[in-house]
């Protein structure tokens, strides 16, 4: 088994110029280009703070090379660049970079790239016009054979490139690289799902009708995990949950056999005969009609609520928007339901493998070729397949993570596995001549949260007042700009990527980042 270094090289496009150190660099600790879309964010609240998080820190535009910068020439480009605000989140030389590259084998090339192509398929799911996804028994079966060793802690081992020579192929003028990364549920697909809600027309009527197999598959994962929860907690499902509704509800096995789908006619609803944790979307065909009005009871039984609210939340795994599926029931219930644009965007798909989308952003006239990826730690080992001559690296970190633990090791805390992960890629060889936009997510969560569970309950570091809000954002984006010891050039956004008004600006600045990449690689700065 041969390494093969020459099939994948690290980042280095021979069209792009090094960064200056000289950079232009807005003070970091004003959180500068939280760019959000104040008015259009749903909750009042949530509004209230990005406003005052937005207002207090107005950012002076800055560029990513400031070499000549106070040319005249260039004025043009600033009057341009003037939509962006940004900030750098290092100064100074770069330091060698590191984690990422010690701890992985170097990728080995596809035996036959050609074989491997036939493997790229539409993706079901998501349904986006020019996507294509990298199939996942394909990938891990070429991983398994290469048999290279999972390397650290983060389960980011080098691995099998079954596309090594796809990435290689030079980009084409004006198309542009993007990557999502970020651990799972951090809203990577989210952010994808907008692309296609903003710059692709949408979803027709006929693909979120196919995607209601999607949101019923989210209402039995919220099952799953409540159901998960009361057991570990000594709590399960019982006669006190249905004392008060005799009349509604046969008994708990009636009860518990709904909501499981364990029941007599479960052919009508379900293809195959496998426990409900196993089933795949197109597994479902429906819903029986009592489901909803059960799950409904189940959510507001009061020791669900109580576990809920209890201590014990921050160590069982729950959809992140399950309160608002469960406050949607009624609609769902519905025989003629179709899935709204807002429940595809709130719904959860766990990516598994590749997904490769073409997006044109014609206004500017660029294209991008966007890469989703699986942010699940055995998701990760794949990711290294597209890291070559990556132009914009998108990485999402959830902050409502802060207080909740990670799916796949509940030891830890999903936040501090974020920041360690963002180290990493950070780091990374790959990533040196990559502009990094770090979306600080699920603000709306976030927001939400911090009221009724401090900060420093997990993060004891942190000194500045633990409900406040907008003091917390800063302490996470310090903990994240303090891992960037390669200096890279960080734009950080404060997001919600379930919000297509708020994600409509943060594209505005990706596409102003393109272009101002373009210019200075044609000299112009
Ligand atoms: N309320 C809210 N929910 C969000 C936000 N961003 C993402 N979500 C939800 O979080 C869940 C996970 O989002 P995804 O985009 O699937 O996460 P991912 O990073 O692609 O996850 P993997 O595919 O497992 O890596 C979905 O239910 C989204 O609707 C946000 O800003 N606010
Ligand atoms: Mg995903």
């Amino acid at each position: 088994m041969g390494l093969c270094s020459s099939k994948i090289e690290p980042n280095v496009s021979k069209s792009k110029k090094h960064r200056s150190t000289d950079e232009v660099h807005t003070n970091l600790d004003n959180l500068s280009d939280a760019v959000v879309d104040i008015n259009n964010t749903e909750d009042a609240s949530v509004r209230a703070t990005l406003k005052d998080v937005v207002d207090k820190n107005k950012a002076t535009p800055i560029y990513a090379n400031n070499e000549n910068n106070s040319s005249t020439d260039n004025n043009d480009i600033k009057k341009s660049s003037s939509l962006i605000s940004k900030v750098d989140s290092g100064i100074g030389k770069r330091s060698k970079p590191s984690s990422y590259e010690n701890n992985i084998e170097t990728p080995i090339p596809a035996e036959n790239s050609s074989q491997m192509k036939k493997y790229i398929i539409s993706n079901p799911n998501v349904k986006l016009s020019t996507s294509k996804l990298i199939k996942d028994d394909m990938i891990n079966q070429n991983v398994n054979k290469s048999s290279l060793s999972m390397s650290n802690t983060m389960d980011m081992s080098g691995v099998y490139s079954p596309l090594a020579d796809l990435q290689d192929t030079p980009q084409k003028e004006d198309t542009y690289k993007v990557l999502l990364l970020g651990v799972g549920e951090s809203g990577k697909s989210t952010v994808l799902k907008q692309f296609k809600i903003l710059r692709q027309g949408g979803y027709t009527q006929d693909e979120l009708e196919k995607l209601r197999s999607v949101i019923y598959k989210n209402l039995l994962d919220i099952v799953t995990d409540i159901c998960k929860a009361r057991n570990k907690y000594k709590i399960p499902v019982g006669e006190a949950d249905i004392k008060d509704l005799k009349g509604t509800i046969k008994d708990v096995d009636d009860f518990m056999n709904t909501l499981r789908l364990s029941i007599d006619n479960r052919n009508e609803f379900i293809t195959r005969n496998v426990p409900l944790e196993e089933l795949e979307i197109e597994d479902i065909v429906g819903l029986p009609s009592k489901f909803f009005a059960y799950l409904a009871i189940l959510w507001k039984t009061p020791a669900t609520q109580a576990l809920l609210r209890s201590k014990h939340r921050k160590n069982f795994h729950l959809l992140g928007n399950a309160s608002y599926f469960i406050d949607s029931l009624e609609r769902i219930s519905k025989p003629d339901y179709v899935p709204t644009v807002d429940d595809v965007l709130k719904a959860r798909i766990q990516t598994s493998g590749i997904q490769e989308t073409t997006v044109e952003m014609q206004e500017d006239n660029i294209k991008l070729k966007i890469y989703d990826v699986g942010g699940q730690r055995v998701e990760r080992k794949k990711w290294i397949q597209c890291f070559s001559n990556v132009s914009i690296l998108i990485f999402c970190v959830s902050l409502s993570d802060y207080d909740s633990p990670l799916e796949e090791d509940p030891k830890i805390n999903a936040l501090a596995e974020s920041i360690q992960l963002f180290d990493s890629i950070v780091n990374s060889k790959w990533f040196v001549n990559t502009q990094v936009m770090l979306f600080l997510n699920k603000i709306d969560i976030f927001i939400k949260k911090i009221k009724q569970s401090p900060l420093n309950t997990y993060f004891p570091e942190y000194s500045g007042d633990p409900k406040d809000a907008k003091a917390s954002v800063k302490y996470i984006l310090s903990l994240l700009k303090a891992r960037n010891r390669a200096n890279l050039t960080i734009y950080p956004h404060v997001t919600q990527a379930t919000d297509s008004s708020n994600i409509e600006l943060v594209f505005a600045t990706l596409a102003e980042t393109v272009l101002e990449n373009k210019i200075k690689n044609l000299g112009a700065i």
